[in-house]
């Protein structure tokens, strides 16, 4: 897992850093520098060898990494035009001797498009302008020549090498957003192919448009303590309050066995017991012709390692699941006083929401499961998975819903419903506010773990402990958007979160989250939901490693 910093937490560590005497600010710079050419030089081996043409656009903040990389470059050989956007005397003190430094070896040009778009075809393009501090849009002048299409000013300029410093100018690293202006209108987007970034990653690396916007991400170690420290916190444990991580089987940027995570949070992979100390998962599904989605999200929890699963259904539509269900249980199940009767104490987990309906009826049961306090372990109530109808059973009345939530309660909602339970967070209100924050709002609000799905999943639990899952780049599965696929993940948190040794709650959704990616994964396109349980067994396969 790696830690996803806001802005403000990545100064507040520099600063720290550099009042304690540690290491100066010019030295981070330079560190920072060198290492961006380092990473650029790994990803495109042929710039290493000899001297090539670069460009290098620097900003009016402390992003002075560009001068360092102009100097590096032109040590090895290579012509380099600087331009500054921004006023030289207003440079801050560290960027400025990096300033001077290379005015001493090359010209520094007041930015201005044409003049860039005069200047020869660079081998390589550097985007140092803004990094953390971006506060508002990109300038109009600024955004016009950041844009990719600019590169088209040249003769083979699709041939260009793109480097941002933290990030491509423009984009908001603690929302992964493009700031608007008043009026709403867009600065021209930005995109690099591979972005230098240091210490850690920031929030807006994987959320929003971020992971589309900074190609190839490289995370390159200035040498500021405390991060090992912080990563290995974090194994197997939720997140503190006030920190974000990214969900992945990582340790400070390097691959964990996956036995150790997320292998450890399937209990059947190591555990030694019978089926009930597995735990019992009971789904409630809808009524006659619409029981599919429990029935996947119930195949699921039984594939995930639960002892044993049963679905409940109104007396109508026993016959319609006795013909889909083998392993799995059945039970008729008319209303909330049967359904109090049936769950008995040897209930660990109970997924409701899918296909169940929206109304009175399933807010009844909802009521039923949030108040079932017996449990196989004295020390924690069932776990309850709550999606789809279930949350959108509320949508008039939010607060009832949170009023009954526990701490082992899961909130899974899609944007929709997420907007139906909090419309004040809901996307097109949330402003400055990253999906991180407005998550974060909701679980303290409701009292319980919020999953948010999207390409960016986002989790969090009550106090602020958050951490995103990012289904971007090499682990893309565009295919996952599909019907079911939710039920599925409902189904996958309880069946993890069933046995009576599971982990900690926080930890188990989020296992869940890259479990349900990496089986849609390894299965490819053309995927249906239903296939997604029968992926499993082959995705635990691959956590022997
Ligand atoms: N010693 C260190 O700490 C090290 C720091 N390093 C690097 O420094 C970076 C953080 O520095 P930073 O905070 O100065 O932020 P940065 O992004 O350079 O610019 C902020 C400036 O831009 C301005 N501005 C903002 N938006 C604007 C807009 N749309 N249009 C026009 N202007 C705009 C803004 O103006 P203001 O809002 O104050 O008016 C302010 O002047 C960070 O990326 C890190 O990697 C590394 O070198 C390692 C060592
Ligand atoms: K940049």
């Amino acid at each position: 897992m790696t830690e996803l910093l806001t802005s403000a937490q990545m100064g507040g560590i520099e600063r720290d850093e550099i009042e304690s005497g540690a290491v100066t600010g010019l030295q981070l710079m330079e560190r920072a520098g060198r290492g961006a050419v380092e990473a650029a030089f790994a990803k495109w081996p042929k710039l290493a060898q000899g001297a090539h043409r670069a460009m290098v656009l620097c900003g009016p903040g402390n992003n002075g990494d560009g001068f360092v990389i102009a100097r590096r470059l032109a040590d090895r050989g290579w012509d380099v035009d600087v331009f500054l956007f921004g006023d030289t005397a207003k440079l801050p003190p560290d960027a400025k001797t990096n300033h001077d430094l290379w005015a001493a070896m090359g010209q520094v040009a007041p930015f201005e498009p044409k003049a860039v778009k005069s200047c020869a075809r660079p081998d390589l393009f550097v985007d140092a302008v803004f990094g953390t501090g971006l506060t508002r849009p990109l300038p109009a002048d600024l955004a016009s020549v950041l844009e990719v299409r600019t590169m088209g000013t040249w003769k083979r300029g699709h041939a260009i090498h793109r480097l941002a410093i933290d990030c491509p100018s423009g984009l908001n690293l603690d929302t992964g957003m493009i700031p608007t202006s008043g009026d709403g209108t867009m600065p021209g987007v930005n995109s690099t192919h591979l972005t230098v970034s240091f210490h850690s990653l920031k929030a807006g690396h994987k959320l929003g448009l971020g992971p589309t916007l900074c190609g190839d991400l490289q995370v390159v170690d200035i040498g500021l303590t405390g991060r090992d420290a912080t990563e290995r916190a974090m194994i197997g444990t939720a997140p503190d309050a006030e920190r974000a991580r990214l969900i992945a089987p990582d340790f400070a940027g390097t691959a964990l066995p996956l036995r150790i995570w997320p292998g450890a949070m399937i209990v059947k992979m190591r555990g030694q017991g019978h089926k009930y100390e597995y735990g019992h998962v009971m789904v409630l599904a809808g009524g006659s012709g619409r029981g599919g989605a429990a029935r996947m999200a119930a195949r699921t929890a039984l594939r995930s390692g639960a002892g044993l699963v049963t679905v409940l259904c109104p007396p109508d539509a026993v016959l319609e699941n006795a013909c889909h269900l083998d392993a799995v249980m059945l039970r008729a199940c008319a209303d909330a006083d049967a359904f109090r009767d049936i769950a008995d104490d040897r209930v660990s987990a109970f997924c409701l929401g899918p296909g169940m309906g929206v109304g009175p009826q399933t807010r009844a049961m909802v009521e039923a499961a949030l108040s079932h306090d017996r449990g196989p372990r004295a020390d924690r109530p069932a776990a309850v998975v709550l999606d789809a109808d279930a949350l959108t059973s509320y949508q008039e009345d939010p607060a009832a819903l949170f009023n009954l939530c526990h701490a082992r309660t899961v909130l899974t909602p899609h944007e929709g419903e997420f907007a139906r339970l909090f419309p004040d967070l809901a996307q097109s209100e949330r402003g400055d506010l990253s999906k991180i924050d407005v998550v974060r709002q909701a679980a303290d609000r409701a009292g319980c773990i919020v999953l948010l799905k999207g390409e960016d999943t986002v989790i969090a639990a009550p106090g602020g402990g958050a951490s995103v899952h990012s289904a971007t780049g090499d682990r893309a599965v565009p295919w996952l958007a599909t019907a079911g696929a939710g039920d599925v993940l409902a189904g996958l948190i309880a069946g993890l979160a069933a046995p009576e040794t599971a982990p900690d709650l926080f930890c188990v959704v989020e296992a869940a989250v890259w479990l349900h990616c990496e089986a849609a994964r390894q299965f490819g396109p053309g995927l249906i939901a239903e296939d997604l349980p029968d992926m499993l067994p082959e995705v635990f396969l691959t956590l022997e490693r």
